[in-house]
């Protein structure tokens, strides 16, 4: 049984649209198990493959191209499809996202967009962005605190589109960009409501005051960040919340300082979102509960900066040097391993070389001088007379489909995540690509009488493997 806390349970009847009888008697069921797979990854692999062969799908999830709920949760720690990225695990409200960047996509006028994902570890959210991007576009990818930095690293790393850049740095320091966004995303931190069905601990952490701490920290987040939005571009809001504090009233505020123009999006009624509006702006807004629909709680609303506002950039202590130093474009393409592209340019920082999206080299002589960067673009490794190939090579999309490649069935792809050399014929010295079901996973070298694992260190799945999984 799951208790909801008491005073969360005191204002339940008072939010927008809910059944409160059956909101407890969804909270007395399990949360359904759902999946993103990787679009490109899925076609440029296994084009012949069924994923249901893989993994236990059941049906599509209404409002995203790519997600489907699972029969049962599988050990997703052990699968290696999740480690080559072939798929994201995702909650199938959150997934909303992808319908809303598809009705973006569908008006958007630049040729190359850039996208701010300002609050976005894990990542889940970024990959949905990712999915919808053109060659030309460029998404930033913010997160302020370093540890989930980390992780959401490696998730975009998994995810394999060049066109990234990771940042981590508070709202406003966007304010003093030139160009705009086309496109922000405040997926903003909250009191957690949204997941106590997923996650029980959200239970015993919520509570009123951290309702009300959340709520002022949404309205500077939206705030600070407003001013770094095109004319034109749209700001999409969104929580795990289900406090109207947290949500309509962080929107109100919003359309109060800004003149924000909120959008109004065509939701079939089958899907069980509710669509309501805001009290004081009557915005529109939409509201997922885990009765009318499979998926936990979340809130979402898209808001448009007129075409009458212009964007004044905030004068800024501009660096001198880039606070992020990155080298002139180099000639040297890997070209053993990826195809020759004009998208794409070749930078180098810190001894390694990076793909970034050409169209938007600009914009990162820009956001280098005034944001504190993480990294920018997919490592392709180092030229030391010859390529040696990074680990993100491997999961990047673009990767070549000939490549000298060992498959290992599960067992061996399990040791191989754990560092392990496979057991393997001897090969011809050299760089082979390591995949299962033909979905790269990392890559070995072979130097003739032994075989080295180049699988990242700090990647290593350290777990210990359950004893079925070799049966
Ligand atoms: C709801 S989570 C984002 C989830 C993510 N969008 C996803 O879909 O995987 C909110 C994130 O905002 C981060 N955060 C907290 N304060 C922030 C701030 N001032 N600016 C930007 N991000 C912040 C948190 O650390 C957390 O990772």
């Amino acid at each position: 049984m799951t208790s909801l806390p008491e005073d969360f349970l005191k204002s339940l009847s008072s939010l927008p649209g809910v059944d409160v009888q059956a909101f407890l008697d969804a909270h007395q069921q399990p949360a359904p198990v759902s999946i993103r797979l990787h679009p490109v990854k899925w076609k440029k692999w296994a084009p012949g493959l069924k994923p249901d062969t893989l993994l236990p799908i059941d049906s599509p999830v209404p409002w995203s191209a790519n997600g489907y709920y699972l029969r049962e949760r599988p050990s997703f720690l052990f699968d290696p499809l999740f480690y080559a990225g072939a798929y994201y695990v995702q909650e199938a409200s959150s997934m909303f996202v992808d319908f809303v960047m598809k009705q973006w996509s569908a008006q958007r006028r630049s040729t190359a967009a850039l996208l701010l994902d300002l609050c976005a570890a894990p990542g889940g959210k970024s990959t949905i962005l990712l999915d919808h991007l053109q060659p030309d576009d460029l998404l930033v990818n913010n997160e302020t605190v370093p540890q989930r930095g980390q992780i959401l690293q490696e998730n975009l790393i998994r995810w394999g589109y060049p066109q990234i850049v990771l940042t981590q740095a508070e709202a406003h320091y966007f304010q003093s960009l030139p160009m705009g966004f086309d496109l922000i995303l405040v997926d903003a931190p909250c009191s957690g409501s949204g997941m106590f069905r997923k996650d029980r601990q959200m239970c015993r952490l919520w509570t009123p005051g951290s309702v009300t701490a959340c709520s002022k920290k949404q309205q500077h987040l939206v705030t600070d960040i407003w001013p770094a939005l095109k004319p034109g571009g749209w700001l999409i809001y969104s929580t795990c919340s289900f406090s109207m504090e947290e949500d309509e009233q962080v929107v109100d505020a919003l359309i109060a300082q800004t003149q924000a123009e909120p959008l109004h999006l065509q939701i079939p009624d089958s899907w069980g979102i509710v669509h309501t509006f805001t009290p004081q702006h009557r915005a529109p807004v939409y509201r997922f509960y885990p009765d009318r629909l499979a998926g936990e709680g979340f809130f979402l609303a898209v808001l448009r900066k007129s075409d009458h506002q212009t964007i004044q950039p905030r004068s800024a202590f501009l660096k001198k040097h880039r606070i992020f130093e990155f080298g002139q474009l180099k000639n040297e393409w890997p070209e053993a391993y990826l195809p020759k592209n004009a998208d794409v340019s070749v930078i180098q920082y810190e001894e390694k070389t990076y793909l970034f999206p050409t169209a938007q080299i600009p914009a990162l002589h820009e956001l280098a001088r005034r944001v504190p960067i993480r990294m920018a673009g997919l490592c392709v490794g180092k030229f030391n007379k010859e390529w040696i190939p990074d680990h993100a090579l491997s999961l990047q999309i673009g990767l070549r489909e000939d490549l000298p490649t060992l498959e290992l069935n599960r067992e061996q792809a399990l040791r191989y995540l754990q560092k392990h050399s496979p057991d393997a014929h001897p090969l011809t010295p050299g760089w082979y690509l390591v995949t299962y079901h033909r979905f790269p996973l990392g890559w070995i070298k072979s130097i003739g009488h032994r075989i080295n694992n180049c699988y990242p260190a700090a990647w290593k799945m350290n777990r210990t493997i359950p004893e079925h999984f070799f049966q």
